[in-house]
């Protein structure tokens, strides 16, 4: 991460209660197992054995080396993508398909260029499952519009904002449909340094102001480090949960944290068990 001290998420409260209280999980995963069969007819193993409990409004950042099955994870717990064995539940009942109350995130926002702003954030309703009416989720994509920073730019066109500011519409549209948990893959990966600490930053804000359960895919020890009550710690493919290590810095975190001889000392820990297990990309 580049060094933008000073900046900080505002909300004062809602990560330290998370860290020490222990809500039933959210989601879990009990020995999920994905293997790909690619063109050639081989098989390939993507995940083995992987098991965890997330809790209601946890922030979980999912970290590893290119081509563990960080993406094939995160698929699977967004329902899209059936597992080859192994249970996954999200408020106790079995995960088998897509739902509405889980919200995904990609590397690029994926905007409709003909769409404003505010009917970007608003298609989720359009295409939704239950005849959705679009004027009743006008005042919250207002709201949401506000919360990822874009107030005044409703009527803009994507080709109208920066890199930085289309990805906050594609995560104002992924709260439109009050989601209880937010996957995101490597949704800053895209931007330059700076840009991408600043959203980091955002990001903390939105989480505490929403409460949404967030699992994000990163390669970058800092970032995880930085945004994380708990980082997944994956191994080289086939992908297993080698460790999973809590953050116990303070909320609300700034980036002039990052300084910290406790930031360095989780940065150097989580480094060292990929300088003995396998690299991070
Ligand atoms: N549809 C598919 N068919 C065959 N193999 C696949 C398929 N999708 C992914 N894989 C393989 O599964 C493994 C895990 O892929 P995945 O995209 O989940 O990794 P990742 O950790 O997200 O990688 P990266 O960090 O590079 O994005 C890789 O070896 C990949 O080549």
């Amino acid at each position: 991460m580049s060094d933008l001290a000073g900046k900080s998420a505002d909300d004062k409260s809602a990560g330290d209660k998370l860290i020490n209280s222990k809500p039933a999980d959210l989601v879990t995963a009990q020995n999920v197992r994905m293997v790909y069969t690619s063109r050639n007819a081989e098989l390939v193993t993507a995940l083995d054995d992987v098991s965890f409990g997330i809790a209601e409004g946890e922030f979980i950042a999912l970290l590893g080396p290119s081509g563990c099955g960080k993406t094939t994870l995160l698929k699977i717990l967004t329902g899209t993508l059936k597992r080859t064995s192994g249970e996954v539940t999200m408020r106790g009942q079995p995960l088998e398909g897509p739902r509405p109350d889980i919200g995904r995130v990609f590397q690029t926002p994926v905007l409709l260029a003909w769409r404003s702003v505010l009917d970007n954030i608003l298609l989720p309703i359009e295409l939704g499952e239950g005849r959705l009416q679009r004027r009743d989720y006008e005042a919250r994509a207002r709201d949401y519009l506000k919360m990822v920073g874009l107030e005044g730019f409703e009527t803009k066109y994507p080709h109208e904002l920066s890199g930085g500011m289309q990805q906050r519409v594609a995560i104002g549209r992924s709260l439109i449909r009050d989601p209880a948990m937010l996957l995101m893959d490597e949704p800053f990966g895209a931007l330059d340094a700076m840009t991408r600490d600043l959203m980091n930053v955002e990001l903390l804000r939105i989480w505490q102001a929403s409460r949404k359960t967030i699992v994000l895919v990163t390669h970058s020890i800092a970032e995880a480090v930085f945004l994380a009550d708990r980082v997944f710690v994956m191994t080289p493919r086939p992908g297993r949960l080698s460790e999973i290590i809590p953050i116990d810095l303070p909320r609300p975190r700034h980036l002039d944290m990052i300084n910290s001889p406790e930031f360095g000392h989780y940065v150097r820990r989580i480094g060292r068990h990929f300088a003995t297990h396998g690299a991070v990309a």
